[in-house]
């Protein structure tokens, strides 16, 4: 299939996004917005091309410190609530109609913001995109990994004491080197007893130990990237066996350079092992991406039709923690739009 024809395909076709960061999808507009509020007083630059040129990394050490850069633009709940609606219909417009939005909130409560005033700004935008703009939104809660054991317990306070309705999962992102993951199993153990899905970040930047980690002593559901797993065939199998997806961000890995370049990526020998997956964008105007161009780079990768990209699309609601009625909704809707385009 022509890549112009595939392109168009992807465009049109109702999907769900499970591995999307919130500051991490601040568009340009929204990041050129709050670096003119706060002119002078920030590294990160309001004019277009100069930001596109600052989101360029050396490495994923130099990634996470644009991140939180962009982190500290975000003072107060309206920024909070401008950002959320901002991504929102930035998602709306890919047909993506169900979104597990990755927010840390420790990050923005560390700043300042109340954490009632940053629940309410995230549920306000919630709601206003379900209504507005027919995009069912819910939040994981992730650690930010290079904040330690400080963060996962006011991350894990604010999950239980404030539980916002859209929350659904818990989370531990930033760097995997120096952060091992077993230091977090009694936030995960909490948080997972009350009802909370585990979906950890591993096997980003470390090799296939996090990955067995995240699985044994966090509990994940699912795995953020993940595609270190490749290392190990023992981990594949037991990955393809007991369904654990792997939320797969091709471009992503390539910015923060976790794979030299996608001829590397490992996302073929992953699916070829029988490994349940979804695909997914990460921090979209970071990485100079969209979740529409995340599934063209797939099925390159892939090898695949218009019919094999439905079925990446039918993944991603099928691994969501969405209702049983949004999934058999979005799966009509994309049989549906396979069938007629
Ligand atoms: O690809 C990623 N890997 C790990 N962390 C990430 C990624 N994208 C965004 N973050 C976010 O960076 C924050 C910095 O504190 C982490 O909390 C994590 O949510």
């Amino acid at each position: 299939m022509a890549k112009d024809d595939l392109a168009s395909f992807v465009a049109g076709l109702p999907k769900a996004e499970l591995h999307v960061h919130h500051v991490g999808s601040a568009s340009p507009r929204i990041v050129a917005e709050l670096a003119a509020r706060h002119e002078g007083r920030s590294p990160v630059p309001a004019d277009p091309a100069l930001l596109a040129e600052y989101f360029t990394f050396t490495d994923f050490a130099h990634f996470i410190e644009v991140y939180l850069s962009v982190v500290d633009l975000i003072r107060d709940a309206e920024d909070v609530r401008t950002l959320t609606y901002g991504v929102a219909q930035d998602l709306a417009a890919q047909q993506v109609r169900y979104a597990e939005l990755t927010v840390t909130p420790y990050s923005s409560v560390n700043r300042g913001i109340p954490a009632e005033a940053f629940c309410e700004a995230i549920e306000d935008a919630r709601i206003a995109a379900e209504k507005e703009l027919g995009l069912v939104l819910r939040w994981c809660f992730d650690i930010p990994g290079e904040a330690g054991l400080a963060s996962a317990e006011q991350t894990l306070r604010i999950a239980l004491d404030q539980r916002p309705d859209g929350l659904i999962s818990f989370g531990l992102g930033g760097p995997e080197i120096g952060v091992p993951r077993p230091q977090f199993k009694p936030y995960f153990d909490q948080a997972r007893a009350a009802g909370l899905r585990s979906v950890p970040h591993a096997g980003e930047t470390t090799g296939a130990q996090t990955v067995w980690d995240a699985i044994r002593e966090l509990g994940a559901e699912r795995i953020g990237h993940g595609i270190h797993a490749a290392q190990d065939p023992e981990l594949l199998a037991y990955l393809g066996e007991h369904g654990i997806p792997l939320e797969v961000c091709p471009t992503s890995n390539l910015r923060t350079r976790a794979v030299a370049d996608l001829a590397e990526h490992p996302l073929a020998a992953i699916v070829a092992a029988g490994v349940p997956v979804s695909v997914n964008s990460d921090d979209p105007p970071m990485f100079g991406t969209t979740l529409n161009n995340e599934y063209v780079v797939a099925a390159r990768l892939l090898d695949l039709d218009a019919a094999g990209v439905a079925e990446l699309a039918r993944q991603g609601v099928r691994h969501s923690f969405a209702s049983e009625q949004v999934k058999s909704t979005l799966l009509a809707e994309i049989d549906s739009y396979a069938a007629i385009a």
